[in-house]
């Protein structure tokens, strides 16, 4: 079984992955394969190069993240010309985890944790969607505590996502992290233990 874990910004995610992690499940996190597609040498941080100049590497060719992320945040634009870039190469990454864990995990549970699953269209491939949900003052504080950006910062990354809203229409299971870490815990563990026997 294949679980698509998504939320916006800071919405909690990977606070659930841990937990869920704590459960037995086995987590890709999307965020991570998009940190090894753009490693030094890679194809893909040359085609990087070639679109938004050689000012977006650190002196030590590693991705400027900063640098790109101020860019593609306030223009639609880039952002689309960067995940052209990276998302098939991501979900050739993640195809390829998903079919070595089926190999080798028969009927076993497999979550997708995926900030842009509904927006990439992924959810198409998973058996449910899982979607973290909060609201958006906590959302705003606890993604300026956590990244330490300005709260314009802040505001232009959720704003560059679907609303949460329009996300709810896909979500098998929501889970509200309106509350404590523990109360999230315990939703997850609810969650976890309601799955159908077998997996
Ligand atoms: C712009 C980049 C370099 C910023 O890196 P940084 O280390 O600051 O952030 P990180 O990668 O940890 O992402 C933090 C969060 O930003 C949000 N985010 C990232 N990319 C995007 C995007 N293209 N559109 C909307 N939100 C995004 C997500 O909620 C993500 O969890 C990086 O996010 C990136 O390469 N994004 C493009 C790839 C992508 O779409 N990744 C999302 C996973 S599929
Ligand atoms: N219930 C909660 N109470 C207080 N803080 C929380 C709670 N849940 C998560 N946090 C904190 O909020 C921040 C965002 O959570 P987390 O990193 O899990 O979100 P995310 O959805 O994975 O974010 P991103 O999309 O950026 O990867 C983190 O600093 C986390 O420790």
């Amino acid at each position: 079984m294949l679980i698509g874990l998504t939320g916006n910004i800071a919405s909690g995610k990977s606070t659930v992955a841990k937990y869920l992690k704590e459960l037995g499940a086995q987590v890709i996190d999307a965020d991570q394969v998009a940190r090894q597609v753009v490693l030094p040498h890679s194809p893909a941080l040359k085609e990087i190069v070639n679109s938004f100049g050689p000012g977006i590497l650190h002196e030590d060719g590693t991705l400027n993240r900063a640098k790109l992320a101020s860019v593609i945040f306030q223009d639609a634009a880039a952002k689309e010309k960067l995940e052209n870039i990276l998302h098939p190469r991501i979900a050739d990454a993640i195809n390829r985890q998903i079919s070595s864990f089926k190999k080798s995990h028969p009927g076993g549970i497999l979550v997708l944790e995926a900030p842009l699953l509904i927006e990439a269209g992924w959810h198409k491939s998973v058996d449910q969607v899982w979607l973290v949900t909060v609201d958006p003052q906590l959302q705003l504080q606890r993604l300026i505590l956590r990244d330490k950006l300005t709260p314009e910062q802040a505001r232009q990354r959720m704003a560059s996502q679907m609303p949460q809203e329009e996300k709810k229409k896909f979500a098998h299971v929501i889970i509200n992290n309106a509350g404590s870490p523990s109360d999230l815990q315990r939703q997850v563990q609810a969650i976890w233990h309601s799955l159908p026997a077998g997996y």
